[in-house]
């Protein structure tokens, strides 16, 4: 795992000395948006224009952040229009590869070996980590976004006019109160394991690990008297909180240590959770190998053996 200094590689670990133990994520930095008729959005610059087959994703299948923009990608039908690279799981020395491996799918556009490549080809100078999801402007070469949240905001709307799928998951009536709720699920949930198994000093992670369970139970009740988080249908906000709940038992029970209790064993978030796994084909975005490879193999201070663990067995059905 590593950074670009003003486009120069550096294998570096988060910094949690300077914090206090705890793990700080930093902003994205590429924030364009693809909009209808080309004209800026809520952040950057205009000119990115929603046009079938302009535009390319890269993800990795391990990654929450990623699995947004791939669900919301998915959701709409987009696939015939915007191509995709998934990285390999192992995140090492050289960050995110695009090294051969089971549903690697190479980068077709600058034949990259490695993600940060496509950093430094968008900006030679480019200092900061290098993440997954990236949306990449193949007619003007350079980065749209790196920010999942707004990379599924884009896809909800922006391609409905050249032939995406209906479906609105962030519906104006509801606004307000999937935004609160974003809030609270990305803060106490998906940023709240990574809070937990980042922690470089006990008391921070207990700290941490109770916030999580607290967050967690909150949801549960919520969801014992209605099925989704908001309102009557599903909306991004329960895509956001599925991405992390999905790799709970598989990853961050163990790897993270956020193991108060498995995910199974609450029974409303359980349901959903399935529930939404057997939603359409986003089954499909799911990839355990990718998933457990991952986390178990690419943080050598968590686990140095890098053994990935068999377990556990799940049950998807509903
Ligand atoms: N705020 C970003 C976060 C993306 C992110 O942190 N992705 C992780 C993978 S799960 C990554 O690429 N990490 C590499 C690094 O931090 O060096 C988003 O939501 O898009």
């Amino acid at each position: 795992m590593g950074l670009l200094v003003e486009g120069e590689w550096h294998d570096q670990w988060y910094d949690t000395k300077s914090t206090g133990g705890h793990f700080v994520r930093k902003d994205s930095q590429f924030r364009n948006w693809i909009t209808k008729d080309g004209g800026a959005g809520p952040t950057g610059e205009a000119g990115f224009k929603a046009e079938p087959n302009r535009y390319h994703l890269y993800v990795s299948y391990a990654c929450p952040w990623a699995s947004r923009a791939l669900i919301m990608r998915k959701l709409k039908g987009l696939e015939e229009m915007i191509s995709l690279s998934v990285v390999n799981p192992y995140m090492g020395e050289n960050g995110w590869t695009f090294e051969e491996g089971k549903d690697v799918i190479k980068d077709p556009i600058l034949d990259a070996d490695y993600l940060y490549q496509v950093y430094t080809h968008a900006d030679s100078n480019y200092s900061g980590r290098v993440t997954v999801p990236v949306l990449y402007d193949k007619k003007t070469n350079q980065i749209v976004n790196n920010e999942s949240s707004e990379i599924m905001r884009m896809l909800n709307s922006a391609f409905d006019e050249v032939g995406a799928l209906p479906g609105d998951y962030y519906p104006e009536e509801l606004r307000s109160q999937i935004d609160e709720m974003n809030d609270k699920v990305y803060h106490g949930v998906n940023n709240g394991v990574y809070k937990a198994g980042f922690a470089t000093k006990q008391e921070v992670y207990e700290e941490e690990v109770t916030k999580l369970f607290n967050v967690l139970d909150e949801l549960e009740e919520h969801l014992s008297t209605r099925n989704y988080l908001v309102g009557e249908k599903l909306t991004e906000v329960d895509w956001r909180l599925f991405v992390t709940l999905v790799r709970f038992d598989s990853a961050y029970y163990g790897h993270f240590k956020c193991n108060i209790r498995e995910l199974r064993e609450y029974p409303n978030l359980w349901r959903y959770t399935r529930e939404l796994y057997n939603y359409k084909e986003v089954k499909e975005t799911v990839n355990f190998y990718h998933i457990k490879h991952h986390y178990y193999g690419s943080h050598p201070t968590i686990n140095p053996n890098r053994i990935v663990p068999k377990g556990p067995e799940l049950d998807w059905s509903i």
